[in-house]
């Protein structure tokens, strides 16, 4: 990053007193990383930032940087971290909410470690959609948005960039325990549920137990299971097969 100045240095010290939730979304050009994120911010009501998507605006905005974003994603290049960075922070203040799904950031070492630096923000963890090449280049092939790096030479040039730059960064996390992986080769319904299930707080997921009749006149018992040996769950009136909360 350049030099900071007292503007930015404000915009940083408001982000951090915020501490915003945020989760890094990742996978290669054509995953799905955009159509899981809509989806995520229906039901989990997350702000979806696409890195991609802010840069495309500046670029349709006029600004001083357009040309040169331009350039950088016809050649499916990796734009300087400063100018992401600065979008991604004020779409975050300008948002009002503080759990940010960041989709298609950080993208390689750099972007990774600027973030960092700048904002002080840990991302909760980093949704990763592993996708197989053929599966990518078709969706974008046939994604009809009218976007200019949607062809197959910067397509592949795209690829490259993520096989080098981007897997990289998932990996840094990867070591850090961070990363969630969806198999993202599967239609966007039956990714979207295993998506759900990391969202989905611990204390909400609902487990099938067999209840056995003598247990049911005390309110909490302590079951022995399987999977979880001893976790306390509330007991309902009906004994028998039933879905119970688990409430620690
Ligand atoms: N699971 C899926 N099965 C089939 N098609 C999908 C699936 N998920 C997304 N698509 C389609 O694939 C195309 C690319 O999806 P999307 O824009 O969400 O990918 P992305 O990861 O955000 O890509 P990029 O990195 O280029 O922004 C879209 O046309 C979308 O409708
Ligand atoms: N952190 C980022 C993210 C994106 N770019 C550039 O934008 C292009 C499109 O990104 P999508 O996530 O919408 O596919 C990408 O190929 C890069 O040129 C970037 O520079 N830095
Ligand atoms: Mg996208």
């Amino acid at each position: 990053m350049g030099t900071v100045n007292v503007a930015n240095k404000d915009i940083n010290v408001s982000l951090a007193e915020k501490k915003p939730r945020v989760v890094f979304v990742l996978g290669g050009p054509g995953s799905g990383k955009g159509t899981q994120c809509a989806n995520i911010v229906e039901h989990f009501h997350y702000t979806h930032l696409s890195a991609g998507d802010l840069l495309r605006a500046e670029i349709k905005s006029g600004s001083e940087n357009g040309t040169m974003i331009q350039n950088m994603i016809k050649e499916g290049k990796i734009v300087p971290s400063e100018v992401t960075i600065k979008l991604l922070q004020k779409a975050m203040l300008e948002s009002g909410n503080d759990k940010f799904l960041i989709d298609g950031f950080p993208r390689n070492e750099e972007n990774r470690a600027a973030f960092e630096a700048v904002t002080k923000i840990e991302p909760e963890f980093v949704l990763f959609f592993n996708c197989p090449e053929e599966e990518m280049e078709k969706r974008l092939l046939s994604r009809n948005q009218g976007r200019e790096d949607d062809n197959i030479e910067t397509i592949r040039k795209r690829f490259k960039v993520f096989l080098e730059s981007s897997l990289p960064v998932i990996e840094y996390y990867k070591a850090k325990g961070k990363v969630r992986e969806i198999e993202a080769a599967k239609p966007i319904g039956e990714v979207f549920e295993a998506v759900k299930v990391v969202f989905t707080p611990k204390a909400e997921k609902v487990k099938k137990v067999s209840v056995f009749p003598f247990l049911c006149s005390k309110t909490i018992v302590h079951l022995p299971l399987m999977a979880d040996m001893h976790c306390t769950y509330r007991l309902l009136p009906r004994p028998g097969l039933q879905t119970l909360p688990v409430i620690n």
